[in-house]
């Protein structure tokens, strides 16, 4: 053991080969935690809607325009804080918009520069020389850190900035500073992000958000349903490809997959329009925006028909070849009535809106054509031979999970599977029993298998139980009794539709439950929190986004478009600074042009969660927990060189 020790300290003697070397990395790591703690950002159910997720990364929920109200406070009117802190978000157009009308441009850019380099100041006052170097543009390192570093012992400091700030205005690179000093601003007031889960889905850009988080600086991602999903797809699972591919017909956005991943599905529209081509295929109008043009629309309908006919046979197929999904009842195709035109539910006998089923052989419902076949062949290789998403899925693998333990806080997209009485629920999978945590743990490590087993037999359960996350009803991902995709289109009977939730949703005000959940994934009831998406908060029902007494918070960032009639709110975000949790709430983002143009800002509403009253400093927080560690280890060494046990390295 004591040459277990020795060894490490031999090695540490190589980072730090001096007793002054360690002590100094003592002192900096002492005083890294004294400051106050980096700001936490938590974004969830971004659904594709990249306009509105950059301008919610870019205002950091109002992180930006609370550094801009404390520097300038009452100096500045309302007008001016607006303008500067559209400067901040959108540099290079606010800079264009001002050109058309602004006659004193050098006047302009000089009280601008001044600005940014105050709230920049600000911004990199609770970091470490070191952490702001790090974030500084390479093109502008140097002139940043000299303008924003205090320098005592100036004496004339004004006109040595004003000299700077002179020659960058005077050699024509005013723009190009303004860009930088902005982004460095944003960069700066979120310390880290928080996927909550459902990047994917409904919206037109996830491939552009993922494009955007995979430069962010500092992110973690809870896997939301969506997700793991896509997830599925690129892993080649055929139920979770349809899905995909439904989703994004049903919401007009197959070019995400032709243009964003280029993603062939000639072969798809080919069929559709010789099958379906004199089917009006009324169900299957799409959802949200009116972006398609008529003949586009036609196509559309008609994709979008026959891969829900896929996907129900595919499914079906699957849920019959594994019976231990215990999932018989969502295999639908064989209870329906292909001469009559009726399903047969639960009993109950319901006439269906559309019974058009050409590629449907009633006497083996779940059986693909050669054609279908054929596209779903060539649709599975398309999806695993396409780079980008590979390269999507694989950022998705590395930087998320499927929960999270982070400062106190517990995120994870859906819920925990709880019986009627609150207790955990013991869930069934691959022939073990799991609840909670173990839950959790255990899909998460199948959909790395689906993804990185050598065994194939191994990878196919993985990619299968990636298809179970997406619409088991044990999913804690999905955390409903059925998914009513088929019902939804087929039928006219609303309480056909109706998908229920798990009690979790129920029981999330009764603090034994919640503390339950906390402590089975390791943390302290006393002021720590869960942090959920997933769910809309139905603001004009009264319902708050605050549960039991604070210590839930369920933050459906209701990016989504299509669901905003439904809240009647753009949905939720939140802030974790070092004063304490404050809940932001949105209003719907118009564009980009109406943001530069109007300066209009889409957080309206700030609900204090919990405010602390000392504020928090990186030593309370995990990363505090590693760096004291690291203090001890280097402690240890220090003692190591002073009695002669390691030698410095001179
Ligand atoms: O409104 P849409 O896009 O048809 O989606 C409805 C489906 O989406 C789900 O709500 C799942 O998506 P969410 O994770 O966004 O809730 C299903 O329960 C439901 O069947
Ligand atoms: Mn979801």
């Amino acid at each position: 053991m004591k040459e277990l020790e020795t060894r490490y300290l031999e090695r540490l003697s190589d980072l730090y080969p001096t007793i002054a070397a360690a002590s100094t990395e003592i002192i900096n790591l002492q005083a890294i935690l004294n400051l106050p703690k980096g700001t936490e950002h938590f974004l969830t159910d971004i659904h594709g809607e990249w306009e509105a997720f950059s301008h919610v990364l870019k205002n950091g929920s109002g992180a930006v325009r609370s550094k801009i109200e404390d520097v300038f406070g009452y100096t500045l009117g309302k007008r001016e804080k607006q303008e500067l802190a559209t400067l901040i978000y959108y540099p290079k157009e606010k800079t264009e918009q001002v050109k058309r009308t602004e006659k004193h441009m050098e006047d302009w850019y000089k009280i601008q520069l001044y600005r940014l380099i105050e709230v920049s100041k600000r911004a990199a006052s609770k970091y470490t020389r070191s952490k702001v170097r790090k974030a500084l543009p390479k093109d502008f390192a140097y002139v940043i850190e000299e303008l924003i570093t205090e320098k005592a012992e100036l004496h004339d400091k004004e006109s040595y900035y004003n000299e700077i700030i002179q020659t960058i205005i005077r050699i024509g690179r005013a723009e190009e500073f303004i860009c930088a000093i902005a982004d460095l601003i944003q960069r700066l007031v979120i310390d880290h992000l928080h996927i909550v889960g459902d990047i994917y889905d409904r919206g037109p850009g996830p491939h552009i958000i993922m494009d955007k988080l995979m430069t962010y600086h500092s992110v973690d991602i809870q896997w939301g349903n969506h997700d793991v999903l896509w997830m599925g797809a690129a892993a080649g699972q055929r139920g979770c490809i349809a899905n995909v591919i439904r989703i994004c017909a049903r919401y007009g956005n197959l070019d995400i997959l032709e243009d964003g991943y280029g993603i062939n599905l000639l072969p798809l529209a080919n069929f559709a329009l010789r099958i379906y081509g004199d089917d009006p295929c009324t169900c299957f109008r799409r959802k949200g925006s009116e972006r398609l043009q008529k003949a586009e629309m036609e196509m559309n309908l008609r994709m979008h028909k026959a891969i829900s006919v896929i996907q129900f046979k595919v499914e079906g197929k699957l849920i019959l070849q594994h019976p231990e999904f215990q999932m018989e009842e969502r295999a639908l195709l064989h209870r329906i009535d292909y001469k009559k035109g009726t399903i047969l539910l639960d009993g109950k006998e319901y006439p269906l809106k559309d019974d058009r089923f050409p590629t449907i052989d009633p006497a083996a419902p779940y059986e693909l054509t050669e054609e279908e076949e054929e596209i779903m062949e060539r649709l599975e290789k398309a999806f695993a031979g396409c780079e980008k998403l590979q390269n999507h899925m694989r950022f998705l693998l590395a930087k998320g999970g499927l929960y999270k333990v982070y400062n106190n806080n517990l995120l994870y997209h859906g819920c925990v599977p709880l019986r009627e009485d609150g207790s955990l629920k013991e869930v069934q999978l691959c022939g073990k029993s799991y609840r909670g945590k173990s839950l959790y743990d255990a899909l998460e490590g199948y959909v790395r298998k689906g993804f990185f087993a050598l065994d194939e037999q191994e990878k196919e359960q993985g990619k299968n139980i990636m298809w179970c996350i997406w619409q088991h009803p044990d999913s804690p991902l999905f955390g409903k009794d059925k998914m009513a995709t088929f019902e939804r289109y087929f039928i006219e009977a609303k309480e056909t539709h109706l998908e229920k939730k798990n009690p979790y949703y129920e029981l999330l005000e009764k603090e034994a439950v919640v503390d339950e959940i906390l402590e089975e994934f390791g943390l302290h009831p006393e002021g720590a929190h869960i942090v959920n998406g997933h769910v809309p908060v139905k603001c004009k029902n009264g319902e708050s986004p605050i549960k039991c007494n604070g210590k839930v918070l369920v933050i459906d960032g209701g990016f989504s478009r299509a669901y905003q009639k439904e809240t009647g709110i753009a949905g939720y975000t939140l802030v974790y600074n070092s004063y304490g949790l404050v809940l932001v709430a949105h209003e719907p983002f118009e564009s980009k042009e109406a943001a530069v143009e109007k300066g209009s800002d889409i957080h309206s509403d700030y609900m204090v969660v919990k405010r602390v009253t000392e504020r928090r400093l990186v030593g309370n927080t995990d990363i505090g927990t590693e760096l004291k560690e690291q203090v001890a280890d280097l402690e240890s060494l220090l003692a190591a060189y002073r009695s002669g046990q390691v030698i410095e390295k001179l």
